[in-house]
């Protein structure tokens, strides 16, 4: 069995970064580089500082005591590649914005341009992981490319080796994972290679965690497991709609169903919709591939799990719009929280991003605060959301506020799109009294204590929750 001294890991983002610094930590003798084409964000996972491109929370401990020791970031990609003897590929897989398949098929370019970089550069056999997200038989289109160019008595092993973690946990998750899967070829070299990142992961992961599969079984699981997880999601959102016209309350339902040993608890708290760089990406990654193989009805099926998300956003805004007497035209609302979710900076897909926008053309003026998305950030989400608009005519509509406090004042209306945990220790006492009345606030995360604001005098509008005001 090859014995692995040397990674390599292609993408030093969200993934790559977090995943393989957490291997160099647990694994001592194994030398881990983590390379990417990206310059700002290589010297950011090389500050001085440690001020990384990243924010989880544990990331920056684990790299203080890795990072030259074992663990180092790099722009030379080649060098990466020429030493490993073992290499993730863990580049962004975005859904195609044009071409065969746009908005909702895969964009491979990343994954095939690595490839072919591994091909051109490798002088000796390489075990070569595909640790992005993937359509099923990627791993396939990979070979080929690696064997069409491979040199004399170089030979490639691909695995796959989908990664489960969850930003905001992301430490934790990798500390210690539900699994760690990996698919390989059911021939003796696929299953060498296959050990041979098992003994990796040994390290720090019990064996029984360590799940070994087809490749192909391995790279459907993980679009399955995010197209289940949104599923639920979707479903707790679609009764939270029957909760508000109905008088139920979404909280007592979750939680009547969840003690169902067979359905359970987690992934099941209604809120404004899911966000994130994946679930959306991979679940209509899943309705291209269904629909690529004939599968209508099958690919109709997922399709509606994005629907109701979109629904869920929508009907949120309108709600607030409803609710404001029908106008919220030069109404100043605070919106809490910019980022998909809480201990996260990231905010791909974030939900607060279309609620933002529908706010904008109903010519609101919107103040924005979140604890860790920069503000360049925000600016470059909401020109995207809007390419219509100048970034002078957003920024004379949106002001981003450096706390909830400053937000809310002179606002109609509070607005909370992430469940940040400082958010449940606001002095609502003080935000009432800088808010022009009737004060509102629409909670899409069932973080407030309704109770308690209401006897403040707040009007309060929860999701999945109908009663009266
Ligand atoms: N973000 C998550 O929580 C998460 C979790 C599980 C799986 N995934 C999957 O992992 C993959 C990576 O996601 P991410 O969030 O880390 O993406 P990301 O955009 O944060 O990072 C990808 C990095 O790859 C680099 N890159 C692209 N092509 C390159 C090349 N040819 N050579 C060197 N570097 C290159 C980019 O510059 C970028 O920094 C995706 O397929 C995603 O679906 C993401
Ligand atoms: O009960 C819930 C749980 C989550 N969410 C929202 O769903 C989105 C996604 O949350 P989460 O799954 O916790 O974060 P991600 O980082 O997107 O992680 C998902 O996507 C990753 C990328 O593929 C996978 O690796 C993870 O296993 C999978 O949980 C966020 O907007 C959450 O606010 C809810 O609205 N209700």
């Amino acid at each position: 069995m090859p014995r692995v001294n040397k990674i390599c890991c292609i993408g030093a983002g969200y993934v790559g970064g977090p995943t393989c610094a957490v291997i160099a930590l647990k694994c001592p003798h194994i030398r881990v580089t983590i390379v990417d084409l990206n310059q700002a964000r290589i010297d950011a996972w090389n500050s001085p500082d440690f001020h990384l491109p990243i924010y989880e929370p544990g990331l920056e401990d684990v790299v203080r005591k890795a990072r030259g020791r074992n663990l180092f970031f790099s722009t030379d990609v080649d060098k990466g590649i020429q030493e490993a003897d073992l290499i993730f590929v863990s580049v962004n897989t975005p859904t195609k914005k044009s071409g065969v398949g746009a908005g909702s098929a895969a964009d491979l370019n990343y994954v095939e341009l690595a490839t072919r970089r591994i091909a051109a550069i490798a002088t000796s056999s390489k075990i070569v992981v595909e640790k992005s997200t993937v359509p099923c038989r990627t791993a396939e289109s990979m070979r080929i490319i690696l064997e069409a160019n491979s040199k004399p008595n170089t030979r490639f092993d691909i695995l796959s080796n989908p990664e489960f973690l969850a930003e905001g946990t992301a430490i934790k998750d990798l500390f210690a994972p539900d699994r760690v899967l990996i698919g390989s070829l059911q021939t003796s070299e696929g299953k060498e290679a296959c050990q041979a990142l098992c003994e990796v992961y040994r390290n720090w992961v019990p064996n029984d965690k360590i799940l070994t599969v087809g490749l192909w079984s391995s790279e459907l699981s993980k679009l399955a497991a995010n197209a289940m997880l949104a599923q639920r999601i979707s479903s707790i959102n679609a009764l939270s709609a029957i909760c508000e016209a109905t008088g139920a309350n979404i909280d007592e339902v979750a939680h009547s169903i969840g003690q169902d040993s067979r359905i359970g608890s987690k992934f099941l708290r209604a809120s404004v919709g899911f966000g994130g760089s994946c679930f959306q990406k991979d679940i209509l990654n899943l309705v291209y591939l269904s629909e690529s193989l004939n599968l209508k009805e099958v690919a109709e099926y997922w399709k509606q799990v994005v629907t109701m998300n979109e629904y869920q956003k929508r009907r949120f805004s309108k709600r607030v719009v409803d609710t404001l007497f029908n106008t919220i035209t030069g109404k100043r609302i605070a919106v809490l929280g910019f980022a998909f979710k809480a201990d996260t900076g990231d905010t791909r897909e974030s939900a607060a991003i279309t609620l933002i926008r529908d706010f904008q053309e109903e010519r609101a003026l919107v103040n924005i605060y979140d604890p860790q998305v920069e503000h360049s950030q925000i600016w470059s989400d909401l020109s995207e959301a809007s390419p219509s608009m100048s970034l002078e005519t957003i920024q004379r509509q949106v002001s981003i506020c450096s706390s909830a406090l400053e937000a809310c004042r002179n606002a109609e209306a509070v607005v909370i799109a992430t469940e940040w945990a400082e958010f449940k220790t606001i002095d609502w006492q003080s935000v009432y009294a800088g808010m022009n009345k009737p004060a509102f606030v629409f909670d899409g995360r069932l973080l407030v204590n309704v109770e308690e604001l209401r006897a403040i005098g707040f009007k309060v509008a929860v999701i999945g929750r109908g009663e009266r005001l």
